[in-house]
């Protein structure tokens, strides 16, 4: 998985790889101004457009520079402004303006006359991990201006005023895109950061993961590469057995829809044998929606243990006994899936979260997660507190959102790449579910099946939105699950 560096850090790994390779700090601007270039040219074609690109003292600014030469060089218009500090420009910035062809005009932007023509794009070069406080006066103003101007907005690695790793307090960049070097930096993964960060889009300039992971331990960004060697594969004699049998319990009258969903989600992720029990009067006659779902009655039927996987809590209502969450706990004692009411319950009767099987997952939403640590005043905080609820309790917590967080009981936190904010709809939370713990019933740990079951979720989303958009809804979701399997090449 590709390790995610605290800002403080990124100096120190620059030095390092450029040592260890032999070349130049300006060579690995080369290669990130490039990469930039190869992105944007995937995606403006145009090269008529007016482009201005605002350039800051630093690195992030020599990055512009770079940048203004190569496309410049393509035969786009292209407008530099740049700002001084009082300490004068990096050397990479220096050098990168020595290296601006002689007819190009490069303007101070204290001479500027703070024009942008409509519909040109705006490249914010201004700050990048350099950023050492909040923006203030003059450069806090064209923040402003830039913000307001009738343009495409792009970022160089971060939004100008974004700190890497923490909450904002001030101004800062507005952009549609960013494109950030190597691995994301935390910040633009926060959810409070979103309307700064637009579409993020992280390139490749070069350096290995195995070189990144000296400098991260226990933050990575979950991609595509990292989900093939973590499904099992089976093969033409398996038997459905192999492929489990799992049971998902909620579904009280009124909200049985989120049992079926999650269900339906596990037969799609590939479960051999899939039952559910609602929570009605045992002996009540129930429709299931689905022919290949078989009905299952946990009061009377006190074996669970020859049941693969349990997923508990969709729908299930707020009216259920304690004890009879602890009956089944106790009952299938090995790890099970715990979502919604389930979690509430858990909230809500402190005693159950010690008898909570160890290496569980629970999926709770924003809301479901405060009942269960407090309120939390900022993502970074509900990272943190995500985290040592993981280790406290020995489980797995998804945190669900933009860049789902799976907060693993050895402390190491992995975010999600796959999704889209099409997803945000009714029933999306309860096909996770399903998802997870069909891959638990396959034999997968708890870490490879909250793995993959988030990463297939957000891209079963994804393909979903392709054809529905916002008139998506978490059937469409599921039926597009067989697809994520194909379009990773996953037997
Ligand atoms: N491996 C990589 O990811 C690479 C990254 N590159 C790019 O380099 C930047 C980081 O460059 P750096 O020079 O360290 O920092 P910045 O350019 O972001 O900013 C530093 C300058 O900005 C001044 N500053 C900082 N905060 C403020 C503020 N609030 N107001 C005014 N001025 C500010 C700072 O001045 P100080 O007074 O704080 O010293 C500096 O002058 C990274 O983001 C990438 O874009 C490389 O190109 C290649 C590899
Ligand atoms: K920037």
């Amino acid at each position: 998985m590709l390790p995610i560096i605290n800002g403080e850090s990124i100096k120190e790994l620059d030095q390092e790889f450029i040592l260890s390779k032999g070349i130049l700090s300006i060579d690995l601007m080369e290669e990130a101004a490039s990469a930039f270039v190869e992105w944007f040219y995937g995606i403006f074609k145009d090269r008529t457009i007016k482009i201005y690109i605002f350039c800051g003292p630093g690195n992030n600014g020599g990055d512009g520079l770079a940048i203004a030469r190569l496309l410049s060089k393509m035969g786009y218009p292209i407008n530099v402004l740049y700002l001084m500090n009082g300490k004068g420009c990096s050397k990479d910035f220096q050098a990168n303006f020595k290296k601006l062809p002689k007819n190009f005009i490069a303007t101070n932007f204290e001479n500027w006359n703070r024009q942008i023509d409509h519909g040109s794009i705006v490249i914010d070069a201004i700050f990048g991990v350099g950023l050492s406080r909040v923006l203030e006066g003059a450069i806090s103003d064209l923040i402003g201006e830039l913000n307001n101007a009738i343009a495409t907005r792009i970022a160089i690695d971060l939004p100008s005023g974004l700190p890497s790793d923490s909450v904002t307090t001030g101004q800062v960049f507005h952009a549609e895109h960013t494109v950030t070097f190597q691995f994301p930096k935390l910040s633009l993964l926060f959810p409070e950061h979103i309307q700064f960060t637009g579409k993020l889009h992280v390139v490749d300039i070069g350096i290995e993961d195995q070189f990144l992971q000296k400098f991260s331990s226990n933050t990575f960004y979950i991609r595509k590469e990292d989900i093939f060697s973590r499904h099992r594969y089976f093969h033409r004699f398996s038997h459905k057995g192999d492929f489990g049998r799992v049971l998902f319990i909620g579904g009280a009258p009124g909200k049985i829809g989120a049992l079926f969903l999650s269900s339906y989600a596990a037969l799609r992720s590939g479960s051999g044998l899939v039952s559910c029990a609602p929570e009605f009067e045992e002996n009540s006659s129930v429709q299931i929606p689905y022919n290949e779902i078989m009905l299952f009655q946990v009061k009377s039927n006190t074996d669970l243990g020859n049941m693969d996987a349990i997923g508990i809590g969709p729908g299930w209502g707020t009216a259920i006994d304690p004890d009879y969450f602890l009956s089944i706990m106790v009952r299938f004692n090995k790890p099970m899936v715990i979502d919604a009411d389930a979690i509430n319950l858990l909230a809500a009767n402190p005693f159950l979260l010690k008898k909570v099987p160890k290496n569980s997952i629970l999926t709770p939403h924003l809301k479901e997660f405060e009942r269960l640590v407090g309120k939390v005043s900022n993502h970074a905080e509900r990272i943190e507190k995500a985290t040592s609820f993981a280790i406290e309790y020995n489980v797995v917590v998804i945190l669900k959102g933009a860049h789902t967080l799976i907060a693993l009981p050895d402390g190491r936190k992995l975010f999600n790449s796959t999704g889209n904010q099409y997803m945000a709809t009714a029933g999306s939370g309860d096909v996770l579910t399903g998802m997870i713990t069909s891959f638990l019933g396959q034999g997968y740990s708890p870490e490879n099946a909250a793995i993959c079951g988030v990463f297939h979720h957000g891209l079963a989303g994804e393909l979903a939105s392709q054809s529905k958009r916002r008139g998506m809804i978490a059937s469409d979701i599921i039926e597009k699950i067989p697809n994520t399997f194909i379009e990773l090449g996953i037997e």
